[in-house]
């Protein structure tokens, strides 16, 4: 197995008039036997680099930089490349809402059967690992719920035994039994030397089974470190913030809004919502190249 090596990756879309920076220069290496947590705010930029890793952009974006797995550079891999070596064999993706991907007019068995046989993997077990029982599997898309879909869309993702799992808010709709089941269901895959990308608003769940987290911010991973470091000695004022609005620590949350991904300001994004911002804020701050790296001129 190898790591995923994500370099300096960039993703920008055109819109008349306009570039949005959904992406900018993200550095990150996940290797088997870990989960990493992405985490940040809504429309910072998850889902977009996590469809960037598996060809999943629209025509309109433009990506910069590289995403190893061995010798492929995912971001330049053909669609056939991907779709032959790479989706569901060695990257599983657990999309972010789920009932849009799954076919309408097939039930969720025949659909998990013909990824079954093309990916070589088991059916049954997959469902049962996503935590689905037999009598849900004959039931077509309309007819599941939110939080069936999901378990169906789990299933999916695992059925061909990926190496690294993407899942991408995987526990939406799921009420907290089903979530821890599938969080040790994730941790059981990664202490098989499996990795796992826990893409989540959830720092709880987080908490529960990341070995690592990476915190996003406009667009840029603005700290990653240790999942305990992170959480209880963040370093970010950003991070910080939103480790002080876990349900048992319950500060408020951070007052105020994320910019606007078309103008982003040349300094600091987090710095016009930050109370430790100086003028030296007015500069970028790159990310430290330590075990807790953060990227802030004032850390906490
Ligand atoms: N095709 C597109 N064209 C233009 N902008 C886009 C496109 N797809 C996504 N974006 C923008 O990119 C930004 C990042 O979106 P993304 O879906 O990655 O956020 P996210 O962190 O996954 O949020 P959430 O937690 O709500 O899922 C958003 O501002 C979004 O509007
Ligand atoms: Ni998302």
């Amino acid at each position: 197995m190898v790591n995923l090596e994500i370099e300096r990756v960039s993703v920008r879309f055109a819109l008349p008039g306009a570039v949005v920076n959904a992406v900018s220069d993200v550095s990150l290496t996940i290797r088997p036997g870990e989960c990493v947590a992405l985490v940040g705010e809504s429309g910072c930029g998850k889902t977009v680099l996590a469809s960037a890793l598996l060809g999943f952009l629209p025509g309109n974006a433009e990506t910069a930089g590289s995403a190893k797995l061995g010798d492929v550079n995912l971001l330049e891999a053909t669609d056939h490349e991907l779709a032959t070596k790479i989706r569901g064999r060695q990257i599983g993706l657990i999309p972010q809402s789920p009932a849009s991907h799954l076919t309408p007019v097939r039930t969720a068995r025949s659909q998990l059967e013909e990824a079954a046989k093309t990916l070589g993997g088991n059916a049954d077990r997959a469902a049962e690992r996503a935590g689905l029982r037999p009598e849900h599997l004959d039931l077509y898309p309309h007819e599941l719920s939110g939080g069936m879909a999901q378990r169906v869309a789990n299933a999916l993702a695992l059925v061909g035994d990926p190496w690294l799992l993407i899942a991408d808010e995987p526990t939406t709709g799921l009420d907290r039994d089903l979530v821890d089941g599938l969080l040790e269901e994730f941790r059981r895959m990664v202490d098989d030397g499996h990795a796992v990308l826990l893409i989540t608003h959830d720092l709880e769940a987080a908490h529960k089974i990341a070995d690592r987290i990476a915190v996003m911010y406009a667009g840029r991973i603005v700290e990653l470190g240790p999942a305990h470091d992170v959480l209880d000695r963040a370093r970010h004022p950003y991070s910080r913030g939103l480790a002080d609005a876990l349900p048992d620590r319950a500060f408020t949350p951070i007052p105020g809004l994320p910019p606007l991904l078309t103008d982003l300001p040349a300094g600091c994004a987090f710095a016009p919502r930050c109370e430790q911002a100086t003028v030296i804020c007015e500069d970028r701050p790159v990310l430290t190249d330590d075990p807790h790296a953060v990227a802030c001129h004032r850390p906490c």
